[in-house]
């Protein structure tokens, strides 16, 4: 069982602070929105739950049975999807996913032709990524952070680029492969967060 604690974090850019004194327990089983404007500071709050940058003040800890878990192997837990997160583009469809799970585990075993059909991409399997729509992108970075067999799965504006069918496609998939996992959702859309139990608007911690 994964548990993460925010303790009193706070960031800060050279004078500008971007949160403030932040107090949050996550457990899996979990689902959280980050809300808030443009530049209120969710892609941010997003890194520093990662690991990917440092907070400022306070502290951040990821416990699995109660045992620390090192800052340095925070990756390992985690999956996430984010506009500025590359694919790499030069790689066939097949060849992006067998690449992804040689670094994590495929989510209750899933098979890539399994995963290509659940993304709506049977016709493009051997076609490179660089040719991909927007659209298509966006929907192989949201499968293969949520079908990574990983208890926490971040989402940074998970249905930028998708159509209508996309945004239906997004929702029933978060409600059918949630599972026992905290996803953390960073989102200024309701549409996106509807599922998610806790909420937390970042104007609210400047
Ligand atoms: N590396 C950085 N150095 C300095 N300032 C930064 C850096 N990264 C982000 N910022 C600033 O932090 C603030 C929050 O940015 P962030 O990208 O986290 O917002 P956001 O809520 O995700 O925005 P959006 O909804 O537009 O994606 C902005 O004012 C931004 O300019």
């Amino acid at each position: 069982m994964l548990k993460i604690h925010l303790n009193e974090a706070s960031k800060r850019f050279q004078y500008e602070w971007i949160f403030k004194n932040l107090n949050l327990h996550l457990a899996q089983g979990d689902s959280l929105a980050i809300t808030g404007g443009n530049g209120s500071g969710k892609s941010t709050l997003l890194k520093c739950i990662s690991g990917a940058i440092p907070i400022s003040s306070g502290n951040i800890t990821y416990r699995q049975s109660e045992k620390k878990i090192p800052e340095s192997d925070w990756y390992k837990s985690l999956a996430i999807s984010a506009p500025y997160l590359e694919l790499p583009e030069e790689f066939s469809l097949l060849e992006v996913i067998d690449f992804h799970f040689k670094f994590k585990r495929p989510f209750h075993q899933i098979q890539p032709a399994e995963l290509i059909e659940l993304l709506y991409l049977q016709e493009h399997s051997s076609k490179p990524v660089s040719q991909f729509s927007s659209g298509m992108k966006q929907r192989l970075k949201l499968g293969l952070a949520l079908f990574s067999d990983v208890p926490l799965v971040l989402l940074d504006e998970p249905t930028s680029n998708l159509d209508k069918k996309g945004i239906a496609w997004y929702t029933d998939l978060m409600a059918k492969h949630q599972g026992d996992r905290i996803v953390i959702v960073c989102s200024n859309e309701p549409r996106e967060y509807e599922f998610c139990r806790q909420k937390l608007a970042l104007e609210d911690f400047k």
